[in-house]
């Protein structure tokens, strides 16, 4: 069997792990775990991205009246990952294989040093043929510093560790024109960087256990996908779906995404993720947006900024805006914010962002 693939990162959502009483579904982690281990076996390797903590914590027990909703997040989850973890590594165990829980949280990518830290962990573990488990750290991560959900954790996942493509396996077939609850809802097999269309159709509701829904599949399914990753949403509840989706004689219905053709570069995909951690903020103008946004690589010279939202240091991230407060992207200050006014006045002007420390929404995929 020839498979698409030699690296992916496959996130499996609340909803295929756990049954409408929220205990989890043990025959469906067996299931997934059988068919990664057939794939590690044939050349292929794998980071897990797994939910579910929360849903298998609240199968274990109901909190005492005063608990209130994070703490009841943390209690849930607390419990849950154990179980959650125990469950996938007999069952790694009993396929000949070994895995390991890497617990996260959205600070642990806040600095570039941090990011190359976890990234050393990842290749370790793979280096020595382990199968990486991620999860967000729920017990500790607090509302403001929390993901999205795991589909964002699962995107810096597979962005960080190179993958050459992102699997979302959630109850679902894929991304829909219409919400699938209509009758004359259709399956769309193919979404393109450049579309805007697909997400009108998105409604942000979400079933049992998820936390993001569909919406937040299909922001980070473009933008991981401008990183040059291709995203397949498929639904993880079907038999056989991770071997019928890579099998290239295959072709299991789903949604792809499809990647852009100039992979970025490291630095470039770190900054990506990283809108959470901007320190600074500009805002420029219309031809900058323009030259920017253009087919050629264009650093931000000074002159096309208009006004300093919040001062900088150099080497800060820094959110770069357009007038009318749209965000246009994110870049690595080349210099501190009060060096601008002096650099518009010189002959030869100096970036405040170069083109290498320059992530674009538009250019690079996301909208
Ligand atoms: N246009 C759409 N296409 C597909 N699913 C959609 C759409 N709009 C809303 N949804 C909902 O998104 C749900 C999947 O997201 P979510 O509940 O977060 O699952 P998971 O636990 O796998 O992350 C689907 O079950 C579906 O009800
Ligand atoms: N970290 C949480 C998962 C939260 C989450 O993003 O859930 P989902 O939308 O089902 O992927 C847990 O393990 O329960």
């Amino acid at each position: 069997m020839q498979f698409r693939y030699k690296k992916i990162t496959i996130k499996v959502g609340s909803n295929v792990l756990a049954k409408s009483d929220g205990t989890l579904n043990v025959s469906r982690i067996a299931h997934l775990v059988d068919q990664i281990a057939f794939l590690h076996k044939n050349g292929v390797e794998v980071v897990l991205v797994s939910s579910g903590a929360v849903a298998a914590g609240r199968a274990v027990m109901q909190p005492c009246k005063k608990t209130d909703a994070v703490s009841q997040r943390q209690l849930w989850a607390a419990l849950g990952q154990v179980k959650l973890i125990s469950r996938y590594s007999d069952f790694f165990q009993e396929d000949g294989l070994v895995c390991a829980q890497v617990l996260t949280t959205k600070e642990n990518f806040s600095s570039r040093g941090h990011y190359l830290n976890m990234k050393n962990c990842f290749s370790t573990l793979l280096e020595n043929k382990v199968i990486p488990i991620v999860n967000e750290n729920d017990t500790i991560s607090v509302t403001e510093l929390m993901f999205t959900d795991n589909d964002e954790l699962s995107g810096l996942i597979a962005s960080m560790v190179d993958s050459e493509a992102l699997i979302i396996l959630s109850n679902i077939d894929g991304v829909y024109n219409a919400h699938p609850k209509n009758e004359d809802a259709k399956l769309i097999e193919r979404i393109e960087i450049t579309d805007n269309e697909a997400q009108n159709a998105i409604s942000s509701e979400r079933s049992n256990f998820g936390r993001g829904g569909m919406l937040t599949k299909f922001r980070i399914a473009k933008k991981v996908a401008g990183d040059g990753i291709g995203v397949h949403v498929a639904n993880g509840t079907r038999d056989n779906v991770l071997i019928d989706l890579l099998d290239v004689q295959q072709s299991l219905k789903h949604t792809f995404f499809v990647p852009n053709e100039k992979p970025s570069s490291g630095v470039k995909k770190w900054i990506a993720y990283s809108d959470g951690f901007a320190k600074g903020q500009i805002v420029v103008n219309a031809g900058a947006v323009n030259a920017l946004n253009s087919e050629k690589a264009v650093s931000l010279l000074p002159v096309g900024v208009v006004r300093i939202d919040t001062e900088f240091k150099k080497g800060d991230l820094i959110k770069i805006l357009d007038e009318k407060g749209e965000t246009v992207g994110l870049g690595k200050a080349a210099y501190h914010s009060d060096k601008l006014d002096k650099e518009k006045l010189s002959e030869k002007q100096r970036p405040v962002v170069h083109y290498d420390y320059l992530y674009l929404e538009n250019k690079n995929g996301a909208s």
